[in-house]
């Protein structure tokens, strides 16, 4: 599903926290959001999801305007977001509870979905007997059991250790590949970025587009160009 903002214009009371943004994501595309912190990252994506008013411009979502929350826009978070006292198969089981899948279709799907994600035996578990990297994995397949058509991810892997955000990388990698989604995630990690990423937006510091930088190889073993290293650092810098 396509994304488009046209000159996206976003106040906080008398505050400008995004000024002007035209973005356009093609359907199954990667994009990742980056910039200095307080410049309006976490406002696109709500923006996006549909969770904020917009003050000026707007947002098309396969040409329709965007006017409030859909399933097909799943919003992902750092925080896991599970709830605590339900066990690891009915946080996954939710979203399809929501879609109207029945009772006993709704226990297969979690299941294949949980297994899809390396966490098939951890059904009955409650979430806090789980690793981070683990919930994480949860979110991703209660996510993915919603069959959203876009994913909105806020640094969803920003909580986690080095390699096990490098795992949970190539794990969406190849969830995508198996099912090519739109997807527009926030980063603060720059190779993160052009790993996982078709193009890489970068907010300025007043919450302008300040450029957009593709990548040449993403998710592919190849390691990001220097060259665009160097211009989305360029470019948080000059923001
Ligand atoms: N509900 C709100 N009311 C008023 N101001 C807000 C609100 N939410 C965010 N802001 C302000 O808007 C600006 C942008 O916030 P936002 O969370 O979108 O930035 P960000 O780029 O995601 O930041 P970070 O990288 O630190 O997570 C910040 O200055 C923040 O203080």
């Amino acid at each position: 599903m396509t994304l488009r903002t046209e000159h996206l214009t976003v106040h906080y009371g008398q505050r400008t926290v995004l000024s002007g943004i035209d973005l356009d994501v093609a359907d199954a595309e990667i994009l990742a959001v980056t910039g200095p912190s307080g410049c309006g990252k976490s406002t696109l994506l709500r923006a996006l999801a549909g969770l904020l008013p917009v003050s000026a411009g707007r947002i098309l979502s396969a040409g329709v305007p965007v006017t409030g929350t859909s399933a097909e826009r799943a919003l992902v978070f750092q925080d896991d977001g599970l709830l605590p006292w339900r066990s690891v198969r009915r946080n996954v089981e939710l979203p399809l509870a929501i879609r109207g899948v029945p009772r006993a279709r709704r226990r297969a799907e979690a299941e294949s979905w949980l297994d899809q994600v390396g966490l098939a035996g951890y059904e009955d578990h409650l979430p806090r007997e789980l690793s981070g990297g683990m919930r994480q994995r949860v979110q991703l397949a209660r996510t993915l059991a919603g069959s959203p058509r876009v994913i909105l991810a806020d640094e969803p892997f920003g909580a986690l250790d080095a390699q096990t955000r490098t795992a949970m990388q190539r794990l969406l990698v190849e969830v995508w590949r198996k099912r090519p989604t739109t997807v527009v995630f926030v980063t603060h990690d720059v190779d993160e970025a052009l790993f996982l990423a078709d193009r890489v937006a970068v907010l300025t510091r007043d919450g302008r587009l300040a450029k957009i930088v593709g990548s040449s190889s993403p998710r592919t073993a190849e390691p990001a160009a220097a060259a665009e290293r160097a211009e989305v650092l360029d470019g948080l810098v000059a923001a």
